[in-house]
């Protein structure tokens, strides 16, 4: 990494050029400044015509959004060792880039933002057909609000036969472009739906049971999809707008590619890194909100002593400790999970933390923790063989980690779960339960009919 201590875009342009010259290939610069508050939604609005897609990001906390217009570079990876092959192409990446971000705040810079695959080894139908096993952007314009600041990162491309002076226009115009004031267009509305294969889900969920019975496994999560009609191509700004308003203590998340969306309203972070401090998140466990206090009250105290539920949620704490502490000092988790209200559900919750060991990144954990009980099963390698064998849905992206990296160690990814595949004027939405070997298949049902309101509503299909 060459850490510039030019002040000037122009200079750090200039500076971009001689080294794409010298080296006869391009060079990647970025360049980061403060620029004035602006909605990070209207910036992904603006972004719409800038090639490769955006990208949406609002931590659970509140204290991190990022929006990304266009593709600077992006990085992918496939098969088994993809986070490992991920991993040494950031690097690389970063090593060889022209970095000038004097302030160095966790979330700017040369981030790179995306998602793998929840199964690599799951044949991909035409649903996902654009959607890589794995892929990290690193968008060609960042807007950073951290802690109440905004900066903007301009990643830049520069070939040998560029000349500054164009560079620097082609910038400014386009910074003009992201930075104004915009008005949303119309939220979509969704005219017909249709939930896939019902039945033939339920009757799954009994299968699992079995198996789970048999002793094969301890949890096996399945999913399914529901499908939606709009009455026209849905735009995604409104429904980052609605979802940032209507799903606090949730991750925000959005990645276009080209002619598709992926997005939703996460409650499940994998992990977070930040200064070598780790926390990660045992979120498993569900139960409706109540319609009064007392009923709401009732409804946690009895999910809180559940035996099916607290074992659901067991199994997800005891892999994300073990884990965790492979590569970690300091583990701490709570003997008891609290409850983690959202608007249309409860969970039970456990929260990790730990100090990260020298040499360990945030990808390094990541694979570490994929799938973990929470979307996968317990043992791992027998509930996602089941899964592959008899779950009827390409999960794609849904269930998998979700997130970014930047270049001074920091990052967070979340599950891409409470989530939807837009893909112009129709969208697919997923949702999933833990089953254990008290499952009941009709209140499995029930659970993940509630685990699609918050897309659901938002995608104008629900009052
Ligand atoms: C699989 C999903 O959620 C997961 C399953 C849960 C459960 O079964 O209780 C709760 C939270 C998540 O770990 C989903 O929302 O799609
Ligand atoms: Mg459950």
């Amino acid at each position: 990494m060459i850490q510039t201590e030019l002040k000037e875009l122009g200079l750090a342009v200039e500076e971009a050029v001689t080294a794409a010259r010298s080296k006869q290939d391009s060079q990647l610069l970025s360049f980061t400044e403060p620029v004035p508050a602006i909605d990070p939604v209207s910036f992904f609005a603006n972004g719409f015509s800038f090639d490769g897609g955006r990208i949406f990001w609002g931590n659970a906390a509140g204290s991190l959004m990022l929006a990304g217009a266009g593709e600077a570079r992006a990085l992918t990876a496939s098969g088994n060792n993809r986070f490992e092959q991920m991993e040494s192409k950031w690097k690389k990446m970063i090593q060889e880039a022209i970095i000038h971000n004097p302030q160095r705040k966790p979330g700017t810079g040369p981030i790179a933002f995306g998602g793998f695959s929840f199964d690599p080894a799951k044949p991909v139908t035409s649903l996902w057909e654009s959607f890589p096993d794995s892929k990290l952007r690193i968008p060609a314009y960042l807007l950073t609000v951290v802690n109440g600041k905004h900066y903007l990162t301009s990643n830049i491309v520069v070939d040998q036969d560029d000349r500054s002076a164009d560079i620097e226009q082609r910038m400014e115009q386009d910074r003009r472009l992201l930075l104004s004031s915009v008005t949303l267009p119309e939220g979509p509305f969704v005219s017909s739906k249709s939930e896939v294969e019902p039945l033939a889900w339920k009757q799954l969920v009994r299968e699992a049971t079995e198996t789970i019975k048999q002793g094969e496994t301890e949890k096996i999560v399945l999913a399914r999809e529901l499908r939606v009609q709009f009455s026209d191509k849905a735009n995604v700004a409104p429904v980052l707008k609605a979802l940032t308003a209507s799903q606090t203590n949730s991750y925000i998340f959005a990645f276009e590619n080209e002619e598709d969306c992926f997005l939703g309203a996460t409650p499940e972070r994998l992990v977070k890194v930040e200064d070598k401090k780790l926390l990660s998140t045992c979120l498993a466990g569900t139960a409706p909100r109540g319609t009064t206090e007392a009923e709401d009250n009732r409804i946690g105290q009895q999910l809180l002593t559940d035996e099916k539920n607290r074992s659901e949620h067991q199994f997800v704490v005891e892999m994300i400790k073990k884990a965790v502490s492979a590569c970690c000092e300091q583990v701490r988790v709570p003997d008891e999970p609290v409850l983690y209200p959202l608007k249309n559900l409860q969970h039970l919750y456990t929260p990790v933390e730990a100090v990260l060991h020298e040499g360990y990144t945030i990808l390094d954990i990541v694979k570490r923790l994929h799938p973990t009980p929470a979307l996968g099963g317990l043992p791992s390698e027998e509930s996602v063989a089941f899964i592959r064998e008899h779950e009827h849905l390409d999960r794609g992206w849904y269930g998998a980690p979700i997130g970014w990296l930047d270049a001074y160690q920091n990052g967070e990814f979340a599950v891409a779960i409470r989530s939807a595949l837009i893909q112009d004027d129709h969208a697919s939405l997923f949702a999933g339960c833990g089953v254990v070997r008290d499952s009941n298949p009709e209140e499995e049902y029930l659970e993940t009919n509630i685990k699609f309101t918050p897309m659901l509503s938002v995608l104008g299909g629900q009052s």
